[in-house]
């Protein structure tokens, strides 16, 4: 064993055998990648100039975790090319709620897996594509499934999309996410506007804007007051009346926790006497992404089961995905037409 540990971007550290032969201690002059170089562990005084194949490895990972400014633009480059439009409004389908992509007309269809480096979508209810085109006269890109910390990509990954969309020209970014509803007041189907958040993996020292900063995408130290834009709430608001669906329509405070385990009754005990409504896995880390570079954000949460906060043997009161999944999908049309209504607005607004 050479006995040293590199991480490998999930969040788990491995340890690098000398397996292969190659981790000799001599400098054999050839010309190797980006890397530091290490004393040689043999014990020979000698540097050891070349990595093994595990270890360059394991550095393309770490590399492709920190997508920088360059990569983001070949993406975007990728994707604006490949669709002929500049979106205006970008949009982040929730668990089952990937009919919000269904709506957009004249689509064209990004699989994840061929967009270049792009991660793929583990979870059932994100389908993995991006969906370029038209809805309600603006142009629009939906990510039809989205990226979680519990699949095992850091935050910054998960968020990578946002900046994405940022190049490719999006202004405004729609994110929607399944949540468990904590306010007692919220029933299973309603609707919360986000007007703030809770960011709990913040609180645990995790953000995605973690390591070198990039001024052309935003500032060191952003600022998240006012991070949900007020005038989108309020025309939601409205709209949700015309709709006739007023009193299934709430404004409240969203969490994030890193999942993927649901929460305990002391967790959610402590989530409400902090003045959350509502707690999810997702989201979070997308807002402050996209308040980094400037976008005006809109976000809601579908309730799609409440949580309980007092102790029972109830088997029916433990939140499970198949039952998110069920709630999305019947929630799917009033979801679609609030986003529908709402980008018309913007985009009149603007016309
Ligand atoms: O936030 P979205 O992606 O809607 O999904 C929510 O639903 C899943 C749990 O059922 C978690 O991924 C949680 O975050
Ligand atoms: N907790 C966390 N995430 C969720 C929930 C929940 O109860 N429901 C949907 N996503």
């Amino acid at each position: 064993m050479t006995g040293y540990k590199v991480a490998n971007g999930n969040g788990t550290a491995k340890t690098n055998g000398n397996s292969n032969g190659h981790s000799n201690g001599h400098c054999n002059g050839h010309k190797s990648a980006d890397y530091t170089a290490q004393e040689n562990p043999t014990g020979s005084g000698k540097i050891r100039c070349e990595l093994t194949p595990e270890e360059l490895r394991a550095l393309r990972v770490l590399h492709e975790d920190t997508y920088p400014y360059e990569v983001i633009e070949e993406i975007a480059d990728f994707i604006t090319k490949g669709s002929g439009m500049r979106p205006k409004i970008g949009i982040i389908c929730g668990s089952g709620l990937g009919s919000l992509a269904d709506i957009i007309q004249d689509p064209k269809i990004f699989e994840y897996e061929k967009i270049p480096n792009f991660p793929v979508s583990t979870v059932e209810g994100h389908a993995g594509r991006l969906v370029v085109g038209t809805l309600e006269g603006a142009t629009v890109m939906a990510m039809q499934g989205r990226f979680h910390f519990y699949e095992g990509y850091p935050l910054a990954k998960c968020s990578m999309p946002v900046r994405v969309m940022k190049l490719c020209g999006v202004e405004y970014l729609f994110a929607t996410n399944a949540a468990g509803g904590i306010n007692p007041r919220f029933a299973v189907g309603d609707i919360m506007l986000m007007h703030d958040h809770v960011n709990m993996l913040g609180f645990a020292g995790n953000s995605p804007l973690q390591g070198p900063n990039d001024p052309r995408f935003g500032p060191r130290f952003p600022a998240l007051v006012n991070s949900y834009n007020k005038d989108l709430i309020n025309k939601a608001i409205e709209i949700g009346k015309a709709m006739g669906i007023e009193s299934n329509i709430h404004v409240g405070v969203y969490s994030c926790l890193g999942g993927p385990n649901y929460e305990t009754i002391a967790e959610l005990k402590a989530l409400r006497m902090m003045g959350v409504d509502a707690v999810g896995m997702s989201t979070v880390h997308e807002v402050i992404t996209a308040r980094h570079c400037d976008m005006k954000v809109f976000a809601f949460s579908l309730i799609t089961n409440k949580c309980a906060t007092e102790y029972s043997d109830k088997k029916d009161e433990e939140a499970n995905h198949e039952e998110v999944m069920a709630v999305a999908k019947n929630r799917q049309k009033a979801c679609c037409e609030l986003v529908s209504r709402l980008i018309r607005e913007i985009h009149l607004a603007s016309a």
